[in-house]
């Protein structure tokens, strides 16, 4: 059954919690008594839809339906998870879940986003403190793995448990916090960071743009891909962590930073960081920005997922939460019918300066039906690992329609002949009924260990001719074996 989650609460952080449930197919209902909360809600949704499910390499489940409430009480009623992301003030969050205890379901779970406030402050004088946990994510939320799980003793283990398989289920990497402090544990490092630039601006060493430089080109990308203690341990060479601190150590006592010192945020500072920021910025929106920032994020995301590390595992497990029943296996697929072989959505990372999938991806795709199409047949890696696989020989692509990043696409495959050392096969790729482009691939089979074309196994054999019998009645498709001709 679909589930419900609540959000109470939609401006730049709701908004993300809304987009990351909704595309992974949870009805949302949003509270939020800004009469722009829609608008607002509606753009964010608009830059998650390009960016959040071409993270998977398997298809989400369709998106669940939006609706926004006049009233608290008809967002929470019958919700599974209700989360709170209204202003950063203890008394207004205590004040709405007040109301929202009255008409919510007990077995609820009501996540705050606070970014500093503990959650035994949140569950003060609460009607069921057991249901509030710190739930704090990190922007955008559509995107960003990370959620800090903070609970207090008053939360069952069972309700934490819980919590956590149902972040999990919707991409989220929940850390649980077994202490709770104020400001959880990201944030303390973001202000360590933040209170430092601000001296070095303050105080004329570097501008906000050398700032964001001395991070983005150097310990920027060493901190998302490895953390801290993981990178200075590589840093200590083979002599490690130990080696590491002994050198650099005594340094946290030199006047290297100035950590606990707040520069005051007088009029003059205020404009100072302001005025940088717009030289070394204005010329983008707000919401150009994001767009840089989510086409970078999605880039670094995948990457990190080819290399299985990370955020980049994080994206593994999700897919291989959804993958069950994604693609069919011989013994699933209608053979008679060009069968299944790709469903995705396009990453943005798969779009080009034309602002759609750049031609070369379309390969990319086609070479994983290609890829499937062998598995289906049984030349998976068990079998490529004793000695056989397919080399291919041939493609044609011809590009028919455009397609945009976040877009749903399917291929399906007509095998034109599977014979012996021979597999020639037709793909067609698709958005919805719209046919998008197809891709031909004429393969041979090989021996890993000649190097040189060979017969495959009886149970390849076996198989291929399962599919040519059932795809007999099949028309030649259009296009096949088409080449580009000399114009008239
Ligand atoms: N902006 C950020 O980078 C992050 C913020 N957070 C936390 O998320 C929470 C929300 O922050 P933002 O989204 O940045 O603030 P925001 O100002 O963008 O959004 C707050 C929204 O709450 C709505 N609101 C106000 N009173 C309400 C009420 N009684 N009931 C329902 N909605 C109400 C407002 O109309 C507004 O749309 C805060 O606790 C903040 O600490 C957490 C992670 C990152
Ligand atoms: C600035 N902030 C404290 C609201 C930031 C966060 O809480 C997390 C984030 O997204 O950086």
């Amino acid at each position: 059954m679909t589930k419900t989650a609540a959000i109470i609460g939609g401006g730049v952080i709701g908004g993300g919690w809304a987009a990351r449930f909704l595309l992974n197919g949870w009805n949302v209902r949003v509270f939020d008594p800004d009469p722009e909360a829609e608008r607002k809600i509606g753009e964010v949704l608009e830059n998650a839809r390009r960016s959040l499910p071409g993270l998977s390499d398997v298809p989400l489940p369709s998106e669940g339906t939006l609706t926004f409430h006049d009233e608290m009480a008809e967002a929470v009623k019958g919700a599974t998870w209700i989360q709170e992301s209204v202003p950063e003030r203890l008394d207004l969050k205590l004040r709405v879940y007040k109301s929202l205890q009255e008409e919510c379901d007990p077995g609820a779970i009501i996540g705050s986003s606070t970014s500093g406030f503990k959650p035994s402050e949140l569950q003060e004088g609460a009607l069921r403190p057991e249901q509030i946990v710190v739930t704090h994510p990190f922007n955008p939320v559509y995107l960003l793995p990370l959620i800090e799980l903070v609970p207090t003793e008053k939360n069952p283990s069972e309700m934490v448990a819980r919590a956590q398989d149902l972040l999990k289920s919707v991409g989220f990497f929940p850390l649980h916090i077994k202490k709770e402090i104020d400001a959880h544990i990201a944030d303390r490092f973001l202000e360590a960071v933040w209170r430092e630039a601000l001296w070095l601006v303050k105080d004329g060493i570097a501008t906000t743009e050398e700032v964001d430089e001395a991070i983005r080109m150097g310990f920027g990308i060493r901190w998302a891909q490895m953390g801290l203690f993981e990178t200075y341990r590589v840093a200590g060479g083979e002599a490690g962590m130990r080696h590491f601190m002994a050198q650099f150590g005594p340094a946290l006592k030199w006047p290297w930073t100035k950590l606990m010192d707040v520069p005051e945020f007088t009029d003059e500072l205020v404009d100072l960081i302001a005025e940088q920021s717009d030289a070394q910025s204005g010329m983008h929106s707000i919401r150009e920005l994001e767009r840089i920032r989510d086409n970078n994020l999605v880039s670094m995301m995948r990457a990190l997922k080819a290399q299985n590390y990370g955020a980049g595992a994080v994206l593994n497990q999700h897919d291989a939460l959804l993958k069950p029943g994604a693609l069919p296996t011989l013994e699933q697929a209608d053979l008679t019918q060009p069968i299944l072989t790709l469903s995705r959505a396009v990453p943005l990372d798969w779009t080009d300066y034309n602002g759609h999938m750049n031609e070369a991806k379309y390969l990319e795709a086609f070479a994983a039906a290609t890829d499937r199409f062998m598995e289906i047949i049984g030349c998976d890696m068990d079998y490529i690992a004793s000695g056989g696989s397919y080399f291919t020989a041939e493609n044609h692509i011809r590009y028919i329609d455009e397609v945009h990043a976040g877009a749903r696409i399917q291929i399906r495959t007509q095998m034109l002949l599977g014979q012996g050392k021979k597999l020639h096969v037709f793909h067609s790729m698709y958005e919805g009924e719209k046919l998008l482009a197809t891709g031909e691939s004429f393969l041979l089979h090989v021996s890993l260990e000649t190097r040189r074309p060979s017969a495959p196994s009886p149970e390849i054999e076996a198989a291929m001719a399962q599919i040519a019998e059932a795809q007999a009645g099949l028309p030649y498709p259009e296009g096949a074996g088409a080449a580009i001709r000399k114009p008239a």
